[in-house]
């Protein structure tokens, strides 16, 4: 991203997730406060590197247009209200975002997209895509589609595993509170924010009581504390602050009152000990020498150091990687078996060829991947 005002005495975030609250975007007569989203993409800009925008709001928004005078409680009037919003809402981030020279894209997702692995994948690789290209995605829960059974039911949860599946630095939740408090500040006049929390107990769970004002938000600090569970357990720090300060993201850089929530250390490592403790390969890749080298550099693997593709397998299914010696690791497959033989040893340009689309990104995500070398190392 670029701008003119920077500001920066800190330097840029690495990539940064950014949660915004409904009490944020709309006030209590239902309209959308757009100058304070436009300031928020022109601090962004500023001061951030990469960033994914979750935003709440389609629902306090399209409320009044249906006449709604609360957040509404049916389903089908939810989802009727979250229509009428989204399509507002996505406009005004589009404009906001455009006078500061930047694109935004709309990304709408259920909790099957990320818990279904094909489409965990897809929805990676869309939103990898659209970050490569300088491209802000506005992110929010496809409310109108999404049932009871399927839906992250607060962006909170959302935004964590949004940080999750790109790997975050950071996770801001911007909220009307600027922090855990020891009890619910709305009723509690001498509760008190507690600036960092190490992890998340049982004795800080207890603290979190329902939404706030108005009845715009919906999960309140506990569906906070469980989103704030998501990340740090995956390894991105969160930060709680309150986006009715001057700068909406000054927390983010230790400016000012908040709730830092320090990411635990260890997560990647679980991640890779699951992958290796993966039992039955669906198929075999085979690397050249050069494919070998990289990956063992901590690179992805690309299509084009695959000289061949054995066995039959989805996409997402496990797939053993042989080098020039052998066995060398193994890792989860972006590309189904005939898609994979069909672009083995191709650049990414003609793998758009070949496959009459762009790629999904690459063979095996360095994320999926897991080399032997390192069991005997780290285990
Ligand atoms: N322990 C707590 N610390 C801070 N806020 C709390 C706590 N318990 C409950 N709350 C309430 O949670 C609200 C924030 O949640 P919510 O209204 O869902 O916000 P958002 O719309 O930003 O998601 C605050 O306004 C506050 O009244
Ligand atoms: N997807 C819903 C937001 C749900 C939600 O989590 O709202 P909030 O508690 O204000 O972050 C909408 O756009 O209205």
């Amino acid at each position: 991203m670029t701008g003119d005002e920077d500001s920066a005495p800190f330097g840029r975030t690495g990539r940064l997730v950014v949660k915004v609250g409904s009490s944020l975007l709309v006030d209590d007569q239902g309209r959308l406060r757009r100058d304070w989203m436009a300031r928020l993409c022109r601090r962004l800009t500023a001061r951030a590197g990469e960033v994914v925008l979750v935003s709440s709001g389609a629902i306090a928004l399209g409320r009044r247009a249906l006449d709604l005078q609360r957040r509404p409680r049916a389903l089908a009037e939810a989802q009727a209200a979250a229509a009428v919003g989204q399509i507002h809402l996505a406009g005004a981030w589009s404009e906001v975002w455009a006078e500061q020279g930047c694109t935004a894209a709309q990304v709408l997702l259920t909790l099957g997209d990320l818990e279904q692995r094909p489409r965990y994948l897809n929805a990676r690789a869309t939103l990898e895509m659209l970050l490569g290209r300088g491209i802000v995605p506005v992110v929010n829960e496809n409310d109108t589609v999404a049932t009871e059974e399927i839906r992250f039911g607060d962006n909170d949860r959302l935004a964590a595993r949004v940080a999750q599946l790109l790997g975050a630095e950071r996770l801001l939740l911007l909220s009307d509170v600027d922090g855990l408090y020891t009890g619910d500040p709305a009723v509690d006049p001498n509760a008190r924010r507690i600036d960092r929390v190490e992890s998340i107990t049982a004795e800080i769970e207890a603290l979190a009581g329902g939404a706030g004002q108005a009845g715009l938000g919906t999960g309140g600090m506990a569906s906070k504390l469980a989103a704030v569970r998501i990340a740090v357990e995956a390894g991105v720090s969160v930060v709680l602050s309150s986006g009715r300060t001057e700068d909406p993201i000054g927390d983010l850089f230790g400016g000012g009152p908040s709730t830092f929530f320090q990411a635990a250390t260890r997560p990647p490592a679980a991640r890779k000990r699951w992958l290796r403790g993966l039992q039955h390969p669906q198929g075999e890749l085979v690397l050249d020498a050069g494919a070998l080298r990289a990956v063992q550099g901590g690179a992805s693997l690309l299509a084009v150091g695959v000289s061949e593709v054995r066995g039959r397998f989805g996409r997402g299914d496990l797939v053993r990687l042989l080098g020039p010696d052998g066995p060398c690791g193994q890792g989860l497959s972006g590309y189904d078996s005939i898609d994979a033989a069909r672009i083995a040893g191709l650049g990414s340009e003609r793998i758009a060829e070949v496959l009459d689309q762009a790629g999904r990104g690459p063979m095996v995500h360095r994320d999926d991947l897991v080399l032997f070398q390192e069991r005997t190392a780290t285990t």
